[in-house]
């Protein structure tokens, strides 16, 4: 079994919240004259709802029961002008409020996808990428139905209920009192089963999310489950969340229905204690037929907004609990840089001097607490260096290069370029200085071309030259259209090597005085092997190079290795040197670069 059945983004909450409201209403705020004009049009759409049985009643009052028909056109006219006035004005306040909730919404994931995109690499590492997805999608959706079907229109909803218990008991008191003893009942009974349909609907959503996640991880890894013949296994358990998927539905469906049902019924029940009661009034001469006629009607236009209220309360919390979501995360802290201080002027700015020495002193680093991963590591790379890091796996190899690049920052000590800290350089400039080439490159969905350039104008007018440099024309140019390639998701259409190589010239289009390089363990065929080197040893010519190293070439390319052992530096010299010392490096050689030595 895969999945428990754990959903944690559902929150039921308060409908209405006056610190979230206050703060969303910033993003109202530029749109506020189509807000102020949709609310203008809402005691206009009511009062021409209102006046139609009104028309009615005077139509049958004066005119048919009074056996007046000269003037009947005209009410029949009047009351289609009536018709056509509400639903124009109601096509209009719809456009309205759709407009300014697509408007809020578009704003809203602009500032969510900027937010997202400055925030630190160690949130990432415990937010599962499905919900950022859900924030920026779903839970700002939920916002724009709250306009659409929301805020506003319960504010018309209000006036309009309002209007017709006033006409009601202006028309007749006694009679407006038997329709009412059912209000409570009604009232009661839309407000209980929403509740209830909420918590159903909150189950349809977990199943919803498991059967997607299981869906996602299925055909991510279906090469797995056919290779290892688990398909029948598979397919028993989508049944089984499927199965959960469609139990979940049944209480929402039945509770929806029986809603709708108990409120006809209780209108009914309301038409049929006017008809009695108004029958008698009519009879004994205190009621006209007209009024009662509207009396029906009214009843009829006053259920419906009382059965959609309750839906609205819904859709309120629902967006109560996504403002919520949303807001927390705009509230989390942004990338680590501060403002440079002025000492940072040296290496600082377009036209900085290049890096001298990269000097990493007595670093200490914790991905969390106190369970350090890198303990007191000093290593000094000079301009033009070559400097590899190898060891053990999980030694702490890789992290020393996240340091370097400052997907995260030191605990204790500090990394400096030329003496200043580079926790005191604005963080693009730092990035500018340096090109990381990851374990596993990641292309995007996209030409090959723009994977090289990224999109970068200066890096776009390199897309060729770097491809050259690095050896991966070859492959490129043999493609049918070339630089001009589609790369389907993350490069699953190119070999590993390939995808490598696109890397690789990322990296030289970008143009960097130092270069930070996770070599990839996976192994490929040799003559790959030998264009990587290739494209390697081009990548890494006249660059400070700090390399967590897998190759023999690199090894023994490199001006000195550093040998990372559970966070320490153990050793640290060139390939001679360290072999001739017969310590971790050499035993390190002997089991994992001796057998690359045939290849
Ligand atoms: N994002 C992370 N969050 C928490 N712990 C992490 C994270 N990344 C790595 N670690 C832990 O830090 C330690 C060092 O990992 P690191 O990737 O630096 O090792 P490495 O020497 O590069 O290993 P390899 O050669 O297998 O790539 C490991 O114990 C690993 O479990």
């Amino acid at each position: 079994m895969h999945f428990g059945g754990a959903y944690e983004d559902e929150i039921i909450g308060k409908a209405y919240d006056g610190r979230l409201m206050y703060r969303f209403v910033r993003y109202v705020l530029p749109y506020r004259w189509v807000a102020v004009a949709a609310l203008c049009l809402l005691p206009l759409s009511a009062a021409a709802r209102l006046a139609q049985p009104w028309l009615m009643k005077t139509a049958i009052d004066e005119y048919i029961v009074a056996g007046r028909m000269e003037g009947l056109p005209l009410v029949a006219a009047g009351f289609l002008a009536l018709i056509l006035a509400e639903a124009l004005i109601t096509f209009v306040e719809v456009c309205l409020l759709q407009y300014l909730g697509q408007k809020v919404m578009f704003d809203l994931r602009m500032e969510l996808f900027g937010h997202v995109q400055r925030l630190p690499v160690s949130f990432f590492d415990r937010t599962p990428t499905g919900s950022l997805v859900t924030r920026l999608t779903s839970d700002v959706e939920v916002l724009g139905e709250m306009f659409a079907a929301g805020i506003i229109t319960v504010v018309g909803d209000i006036l309009f209920l309002a209007g017709i218990v006033g006409v009601m008991l202006w028309i007749n008191l006694k009679l407006s009192l038997v329709t009412f003893a059912v209000l409570p009942v009604l009232i009661w009974v839309a407000f209980t089963f929403r509740i209830k349909m909420r918590r159903a609907f909150r189950e349809v959503r977990a199943r919803l999310a498991n059967l997607n996640t299981f869906l996602a991880e299925t055909i991510g890894g279906m090469a797995v489950v056919q290779l290892f013949n688990r398909q029948e296994l598979e397919r028993r358990e989508f049944s089984r969340l499927n199965a959960g998927y469609r139990d979940a539905n049944l209480p929402v469906i039945t509770w929806d229905a029986s809603l709708y049902a108990l409120v006809e019924t209780l209108s009914s029940v309301a038409v049929g204690l006017i008809v009695w009661y108004g029958g008698g009034e009519i009879v004994s001469g205190a009621l006209t037929f007209g009024a009662l006629v509207a009396f029906i009607q009214y009843i009829e236009k006053f259920f419906a907004p009382i059965r959609d209220l309750s839906a609205k309360y819904s859709i309120m919390q629902g967006a109560m609990a996504a403002l919520e979501r949303i807001f927390n995360l705009l509230d989390m802290e942004k990338d680590v840089s501060p403002s440079p201080r002025p000492s940072a002027e040296g290496v600082s700015g377009e036209g900085g001097f290049p890096v001298d020495t990269i000097s990493f002193h007595d670093v200490w680093f914790a991905y969390k607490d106190e369970e350090y991963v890198l303990k007191g590591i000093d290593l000094t790379l000079r301009r033009g260096e070559k400097v590899a890091l190898v060891g053990e796996t999980g030694g702490g190899k890789t992290t020393v290069t996240r340091l370097l690049s400052r997907f995260y920052d030191v605990t204790r000590g500090s990394i400096c370029f030329d003496g200043t800290d580079i926790r005191e350089l604005p963080l693009p400039e730092l990035r500018r200085r340096i090109g990381v080439v990851l374990q596993e490159p990641y292309l995007f969905t996209g030409t090959i071309g723009f994977n090289i350039s990224l999109g970068d104008e200066k890096a776009a007018r390199r897309i060729k030259e770097a491809a050259r440099l690095v050896g991966a024309d070859r492959f490129i140019e043999a493609l049918p259209k070339g630089y001009d390639e589609e790369v389907r998701e993350r490069g699953v259409n190119l070999s590993a090597g390939e995808r490598q190589l696109i890397s690789f010239a990322r990296a030289v289009a970008f143009d960097p005085e130092i270069l930070v390089l996770d070599e990839a363990t996976s192994s490929v065929d040799s003559e790959s092997e030998r264009l990587i080197q290739e494209g390697l040893r081009a990548l890494m010519a006249g660059r400070t190079s700090l390399v967590v190293a897998h190759r023999l070439s690199t090894v023994r390319d490199a001006d000195r290795i550093a040998v990372i052992h559970r966070g320490e530096k153990a050793e640290e010299g060139t390939h001679r040197d360290l072999l001739a010392a017969g310590g971790l490096y050499a035993r390190l050689y002997q089991l994992q670069f001796r057998g690359q030595e045939d290849t």
